[in-house]
């Protein structure tokens, strides 16, 4: 068996394995079960999670999946757009590096990934949560479940994880590439282009979690970086679950005001997510397309996310690259 090999393991959040009503059960129940998503104490969520969310949510989740699903390679766009990032860095690092790809929830598991590095002779992993925000509800998460794995598992190899990007130049940089491509690409000019990044409950941040400073500061580097004021490239959170305060303002209500106010076009980039996913693919571009216009806009364009465009795999090479650099050998 090969030895001294490295393990570069690119990590999202994970999809059901099926646009069906039971498959989006299973998943959701593990997402949603993960005490770093919810945190409310289990005796207190675990009933409501079981005996509401789950006879209904799975329903209305898996026709939207429905919509978005990759007929072709039968799976989400999250996974075949995360399985193309690391096709696209495979052999990117020299042939002792074994790039690799793993979800958080669902299929392939962590676990299985860790696995499968260890089979092939490597005694180091780099971890790359795909999250250029920091949540404790995502980076954390995917930090427990490395830990909880290899303690599992019974294997110690040196373990590295990613740091949060938000303000890195490389994906400041990647981002304004892609989003003045696609706007030229665009038959008409937006009068502003909204920044739209995942919410997370107000709560989570009042307890300490850095996200939402990571958000405003995405936004910050990239309106400098593009030349565009506040007004012309706002901020706004999406993705709201549950009746809990989220982080404000909310998305579609934004947009909403902003047709209402007399804007009537708009660009959306989703820079907080690294791949197209349900919540950019239907939320964003199929949803809040419905929002906008209802209210008297006119043009909508959804932006693509980096996924593994040319700018968006240079700059995962760079920020992959440095990270393993800085590691002690
Ligand atoms: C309490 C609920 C949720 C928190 C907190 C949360 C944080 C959070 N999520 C992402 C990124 C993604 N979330 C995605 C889907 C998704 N998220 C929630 C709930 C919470 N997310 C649900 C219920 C779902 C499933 C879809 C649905 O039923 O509407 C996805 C896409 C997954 C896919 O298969 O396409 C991503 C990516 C971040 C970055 C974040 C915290 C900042
Ligand atoms: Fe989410
Ligand atoms: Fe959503």
């Amino acid at each position: 068996m090969a030895s001294g090999r490295t393990g570069l393991l690119l990590i999202n959040l994970g999809s059901p394995d099926a646009p069906t009503e039971e498959a989006v059960r299973r998943y959701l129940d593990e997402f949603l079960s993960d005490r770093r998503v919810v945190e409310i104490p289990p005796l207190i969520w675990q009933p409501i999670l079981k005996l509401f969310v789950l006879r209904t949510r799975p329903k209305i989740s898996a026709a939207n999946y429905a919509k978005i699903w990759d007929r072709q390679a039968n799976e989400s766009p999250l996974k075949v757009i995360t399985r193309a990032q690391a096709a696209a860095l495979e052999g990117a690092f020299g042939a002792d590096v074994v790039v690799d790809w793993a979800m958080r929830y669902g299929t392939p598991s962590i676990g299985e990934r860790l696995e499968r590095l260890r089979a092939a002779g490597c005694e180091r992993i780099f971890a790359a949560p795909l999250y250029p925000q920091y949540a404790g509800a995502t980076t954390g998460t995917v930090e427990d479940e490395l830990a909880r794995e290899l303690g599992r598992q019974g294997w110690k190899p040196a373990l590295h994880v990613l740091p949060p990007y938000y303000d890195h130049p490389a994906y400041i940089a990647a981002l304004k590439v892609s989003l003045e491509r696609q706007l030229a690409a665009l038959d008409f000019v937006p009068e502003a282009v909204l920044l739209s990044f995942h919410g997370l409950p107000k709560r989570s941040v009042e307890r300490g979690d850095p996200y939402e400073r990571h958000c405003r500061e995405t936004a910050r580097l990239l309106r400098l970086a593009c030349g565009r004021s506040e007004a012309e490239m706002p901020l706004a959170y999406q993705s709201r679950f549950g009746r809990a305060e989220w982080l404000q303002p909310y998305a579609e209500p934004l947009l909403a005001e902003m047709a209402r106010g007399g804007t009537r076009r708009v660009a959306v980039l989703t820079p907080g997510f690294a791949a197209d996913c349900i919540e950019t693919l239907e939320e964003i571009a199929i949803g809040a397309r419905e929002t906008f216009r209802a209210a008297g806009g006119e043009e909508f364009a959804a932006l693509t996310c980096l996924n593994a465009s040319d700018e968006g795999v240079a700059m995962l090479q760079q920020l992959l690259g440095e990270f393993q650099d800085s590691a002690i050998r």
